[in-house]
């Protein structure tokens, strides 16, 4: 690999700021899926061992530039530190007297975790002086958080301007495994997206249809696609003004021979909670008080059929609202049919994202997929061949 690794670092008694995601999915005040957090466990002992102060920065949710307990990374601290099997001290704030005090208290080998980067408008702008500021509190840069790495923030892309600056280990075998599984897929290649970030992955699915042979539109995602096509969506999740995007992408595909696949039925509740009274419909025939919150039974045998002419499949984005029984019914079904076929060799999977990776665990399938990724947005980014500014940033 082509950029500076840990074996390259010289950390011994340095401030090391980490960047790593604890975007992890949490459900009344519990981590609700640890593998973020384990995946970056490797890079703090390292470091740890070596008799650095580690020093780790994050963002949580998107609070945009205002602070609050739901997005505090504090409720992160325990478990992380459980992972660790290592005391993690927490500091209310990313910059400033907060983060310096805690910073300048920390013996060599010791862990501490800044407060939320994105309590800061300037995190997301990447602005020079906060760059500056985040950056009074270390000496080295290291990027273990790959599933953030399309962000070009100050933590993750502007802090290797001004620092020297190496991938962490999980970075590290993050884009060794993609390559790996990846770099040269075994044609038809199916990608499987659906999920709740419309917005912000609506753009990357016109290039990724060049790179698919068919592309698995579903969970809010669909919901967007199938008001593009004229469908009344009621109430659900689903973003109207980008049915222009979406009929475009749907017009490219048409061009470039990508079959699109959206949901033929729907389950339809009233109330986004587990167990609300539901029922199935097609897809005309949605009721305009109602949401969307699983894809129907002939979908899912629809996505099932098109899995089965698959020899790769990458998959991010849920196809309804797992963390709610039974709306987690055509996820579970998938990512059991997916395991299936890369269990009988049929299939490399390839499945990413923090939610995702949560409802592959919730569907007890997780390890039976080719590779994991902790990756969403930024995987499906380095599928469609784009360079990701957090890694440009961490080459030779
Ligand atoms: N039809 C739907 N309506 C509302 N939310 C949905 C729907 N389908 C999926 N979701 C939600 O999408 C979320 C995950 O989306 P996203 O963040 O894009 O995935 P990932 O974290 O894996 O990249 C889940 O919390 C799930 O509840
Ligand atoms: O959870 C994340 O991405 P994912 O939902 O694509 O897996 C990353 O932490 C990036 O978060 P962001 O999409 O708010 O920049």
């Amino acid at each position: 690999m082509n950029f500076r690794t840990l074996d390259d670092a010289d950390v011994k008694s340095k401030r090391v700021l980490v960047r790593v995601d604890l975007n992890v999915p949490v459900a009344n005040g519990e981590v609700t899926d640890l593998t973020r957090i384990e995946r970056i466990v490797p890079t703090i002992a390292e470091l740890s061992d070596k008799g650095a102060k580690v020093i780790l920065l994050a963002h949580f949710g998107r609070p945009k530039g205002i602070a609050s307990e739901e997005n505090s990374l504090k409720q992160v601290v325990k478990p992380l530190a459980r992972v660790l099997g290592r005391n993690v001290h927490f500091a209310e704030d990313c910059i400033g007297d907060k983060a310096k005090a805690a910073v300048d208290a920390l013996m060599d080998g010791e862990i501490l975790l800044l407060e939320n980067t994105r309590f800061h408008k300037a995190e997301e702008k990447n602005e020079p002086d906060f760059v500056k500021a985040l950056a009074a509190n270390g000496d080295v840069f290291v990027n273990d958080a790959f599933s953030a790495a399309h962000r070009a923030h100050a933590s993750t892309e502007g802090l290797a301007h001004v620092l020297p600056s190496f991938a962490g280990r999980s970075m590290q075998a993050e884009l060794e495994a993609l390559e790996k599984g990846l770099g040269n897929p075994a044609r038809p290649v199916v990608a499987i997206v659906g999920g709740a970030k419309v917005s912000t992955k609506l753009d990357l699915l016109s290039n990724l249809i060049e790179k698919v042979d068919a592309l698995v539109i579903g969970g809010g995602m669909a919901n967007t696609f199938l008001a593009a096509q004229g469908h009344n969506v009621g109430k659900s999740l689903c973003e109207h003004d980008l049915a222009p995007t979406a009929r475009e992408i749907m017009e490219k595909a048409k061009k470039t021979g990508c079959a699109i696949i959206l949901p033929v039925d729907a389950v339809v509740a009233y109330r986004f909670e587990a167990d609300a009274p539901n029922q199935t419909y097609g897809i005309d025939a949605i009721p305009a008080d109602g949401m969307i919150l699983d894809a129907g039974a002939l979908s899912t045998e629809k996505i099932a059929s098109v899995i089965d002419d698959a020899k790769t499949l990458i998959w991010n984005g849920p196809l309804g609202a797992f963390e709610l029984r039974p709306f987690d019914t055509a996820t579970v079904a998938t990512a059991k049919h997916v395991a299936k076929r890369t269990k009988e060799g049929n299939l490399v999977s390839v499945g990413g994202g923090g939610d995702t990776v949560a409802a592959l665990n919730h569907a007890g399938v997780a390890d039976d997929f080719t590779y994991i990724s902790t990756a969403g947005g930024a995987f499906l980014e380095w599928m469609e061949g784009k360079p990701l500014p957090g890694v440009e940033v961490l080459k030779k």
